[in-house]
């Protein structure tokens, strides 16, 4: 199967960033948005601005505002947040049809409890799904950064490879499940450390809801027909130990501020704050103990101090680690 050209959907900061990875891996990449205008400043001026200010883009980008010329890609990249997929999808379900699809948002959708992919599966069910994951911030892809990454799907080595250059490392992986679980659920837990910190409870507290979390995450990934081995890799450890410590993270910078009793205006997407109840809601569904993502729906509630919140985690019944 070719996979020389790919067209790139969603003109954000992450399609931006995955658009260039492509281009330094020597592809030939279509980068489509919604808007005219930053379709023009791609073309005339190769940035963008608003979603990835300070990056020139590689000349193989071009822009587009609509999507008619992905349907000549040989593979597809979808870069919309969780929330806006299944949208872009049925707004043009052929176009995905037969072809590889690389799907890199991090949210489990609202409603229906589903993941990236079989939200694809439901809406194109002859696409090839791939899923893109791992510790990755969008500026340090576009700066050629060195960065790795899971890709994970049905023979992943060929896509891993049209992706890879220099600076942009994907490791080919087949658990489909766990890899979008641990994508989707570190960005809650992402907003519970920024929490931590922003209430000043101490990088003890810190380190202690990272290592809870991730015992959670097992619970919940094997529940739902994960593989536990997965988080140990980059989709897993490694992109919840970013989240969860960096203030390039707009998830961990969320939970900052609402541990510090700020506005949330100006942080950008959060994708934690939508999958937060999702998340919750298949945990009880499956009668999954998981009292950190309760806790954080708690705090995104709002009417509950992030002390009472602590009391009620530390006054559980003890237990053996698991
Ligand atoms: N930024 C990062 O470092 C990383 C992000 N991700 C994931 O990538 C996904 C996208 O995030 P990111 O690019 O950062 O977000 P941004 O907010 O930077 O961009 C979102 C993009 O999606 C477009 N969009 C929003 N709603 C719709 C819709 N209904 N239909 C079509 N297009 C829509 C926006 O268009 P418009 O500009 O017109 O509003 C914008 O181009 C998220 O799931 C995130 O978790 C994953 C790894 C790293
Ligand atoms: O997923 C990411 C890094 O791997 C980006 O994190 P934020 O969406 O929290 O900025």
């Amino acid at each position: 199967m070719a996979l020389e050209t790919v067209a790139v959907i969603g003109a954000g900061a992450w399609g931006t960033a995955l658009a260039q990875a492509a281009a330094m891996a020597g592809r030939q990449v279509s980068l489509h948005g919604r808007s005219p205008d930053l379709a023009s400043e791609i073309n005339a001026f190769h940035t963008n601005e608003r979603h990835l200010p300070g990056h020139a883009l590689h000349p193989a980008i071009t822009g587009h505002a609509d999507l008619d010329a992905a349907g000549a890609a040989d593979f597809i990249i979808l870069a919309v947040p969780a929330q806006a997929s299944r949208d872009v999808l049925e707004s043009e379900p052929k176009l995905f049809a037969g072809k590889p699809v690389v799907l890199s948002a991090k949210g489990l959708e609202h409603d229906t409890l589903l993941r990236q992919s079989e939200i694809l599966a439901s809406v194109a069910p002859t696409a090839l799904p791939y899923v893109l994951s791992g510790p990755s911030f969008a500026a340090d892809v576009a700066a050629g950064r060195p960065t790795a990454v899971t890709l994970a799907g049905a023979d992943a080595e060929p896509l891993a490879a049209a992706l890879a250059g220099p600076t942009f490392r994907p490791y080919a992986a087949d658990d489909i499940i766990g890899v979008e679980l641990a994508g989707s659920l570190k960005n809650v837990y992402a907003l519970g450390c920024g929490a931590v910190e922003g209430a000043d409870l101490g990088a003890s507290a810190r380190a202690a809801f990272l290592a809870r979390a991730y015992a959670e995450m097992s619970r919940l990934v094997s529940a739902l027909g994960g593989s536990p081995t997965t988080l140990t890799g980059l989709a897993g450890i490694g992109d919840l130990t970013l989240s969860c410590t960096s203030v390039q993270s707009r998830n961990y910078r969320t939970g900052l501020a609402l541990g510090r009793g700020e506005t949330l205006e100006g942080i950008g997407l959060a994708e934690g704050v939508a999958t937060a109840p999702v998340a919750r809601d298949l945990a009880r569904k499956l009668h999954i103990d998981a009292p950190l993502i309760e806790a954080v729906n708690l705090l995104l509630a709002g009417g509950t101090s992030i002390s009472s919140i602590v009391a009620g985690l530390m006054a559980r019944p003890l237990k053996r680690e698991t």
